[in-house]
């Protein structure tokens, strides 16, 4: 069974000094006196950090030399050490990252098998799509898909401009996939969306025009002015960032992904895709070593077929998934 070390009394403790053990001093963790924060902008070397305590102050920290390279991206929970009171000319100290819940990932081209965590730690990406003017991308919005299932972020497509265009053609192409969704247009409020949003971590992906900024502006009070002040950061007001966290006012973080047009998928195996389809991971095993499980002509023998054959899931579903697995290695963005 299973003891809570708080309720072991001395006895309890079996001491076994030995060889390789050392002075218990040696095992205290390193800087137990650490804040919490996490990172809301990134910018050349520098780190800016919401503490978890008082998100409104913002702290801007280096990299502690222990930690070599290793990235630290827009939504990484972080520890903090040094100088946290946030003062201008003031740099405190990450000494720690934790563990990422999901990572919406992306190579830079799908040849470039290079690939870059955007954001860290979101817990839904928000895929915004106009309607109309401009259209509607299936193609982006698939790989989006991938980028969520794969990445561990539940996915919410936010359809816009919905006074242009009806939403039924798109909705009725995602159905299968069961991937909420929101219907929205700038005249509007829509406290659905707000609901999705509230005290959740969301990141926003979506192309040029698609009314991205007229959502984000709505949604945060001055996030022109936060995004231009963490954009303004050593450098000029205009350069683009990658991403960049702002916070709802009713709780909750968006992470804008300005730079983010397009998602390289080279690094995902359709193993790796699969296995966020409950229905057809286990089947999945059955299939022939590297099978692409899209089926015929290319995989005739993928055991996927098997599940919609024996009634488990609707070859609609299937269907859906398979688009998924062709748009990883597309190049459509
Ligand atoms: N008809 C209509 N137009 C909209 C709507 N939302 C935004 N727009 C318009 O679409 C254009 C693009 O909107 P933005 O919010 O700048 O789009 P964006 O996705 O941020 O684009 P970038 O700034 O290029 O990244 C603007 O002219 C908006 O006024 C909407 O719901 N309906
Ligand atoms: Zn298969």
């Amino acid at each position: 069974m299973h003891r809570d070390w708080r309720t072991l009394d001395e006895s309890d403790v079996r001491v076994r000094p030995g060889k390789g053990s050392r002075p218990r001093s040696k095992r205290r963790p390193a800087h137990a006196d650490a804040v919490s924060a996490m990172v809301v902008a990134v910018d050349r070397g520098r780190w800016r950090c919401a503490l978890d305590d008082d998100p409104e102050r913002i702290v801007t920290a280096m990299r502690a030399r222990e930690l070599g390279r290793t990235p630290i991206v827009v939504g990484d929970r972080v520890k903090l050490v040094g100088d946290v009171s946030g003062t201008p000319d003031t740099l405190a100290r990450i000494v720690r990252v934790l563990e990422r819940e999901s990572v919406l990932r992306r190579t830079a081209d799908d040849t470039d098998p290079y690939e870059r965590v955007v954001v860290a730690n979101a817990e839904q990406l928000l895929i915004v799509t106009s309607l109309a003017d401009p259209p509607p991308r299936t193609g982006f919005i698939d790989r989006c898909l991938v980028a969520c299932y794969t990445g561990g972020l539940d996915p919410v497509l936010c359809l816009t401009k919905a006074d242009l265009a009806s939403p039924d053609e798109l909705l009725a192409y995602y159905a299968d996939l069961d991937v909420p969704a929101v219907v929205t247009r700038y005249d509007e409020d829509s406290p659905r969306l707000r609901e999705i949003l509230r005290g959740r971590v969301s990141a926003l992906v979506g192309h040029s025009g698609v009314g991205k900024s007229t959502l984000v502006n709505r949604l945060v009070p001055d996030a022109d002015l936060a995004t231009g002040e963490v954009s303004a950061i050593g450098k000029g007001r205009h350069t683009s960032v990658a991403a960049v966290a702002l916070p709802l006012p009713e709780g909750g973080w968006v992470i804008d992904t300005p730079g983010v047009r397009s998602f390289g998928l080279a690094h995902v195996t359709p193993d790796e895709l699969v296995a966020a389809f409950p229905q057809f991971a286990e089947a999945a095993e059955e299939c022939p070593p590297n099978c692409g499980h899209l089926g015929a002509p290319e995989d005739p023998d993928c055991a996927l077929d098997d599940v919609v054959a024996s009634g488990e899931a609707s070859s609609a579903r299937l269907e859906s998934l398979r688009r998924l697995l062709a748009s990883r290695t597309g190049t459509e963005v």
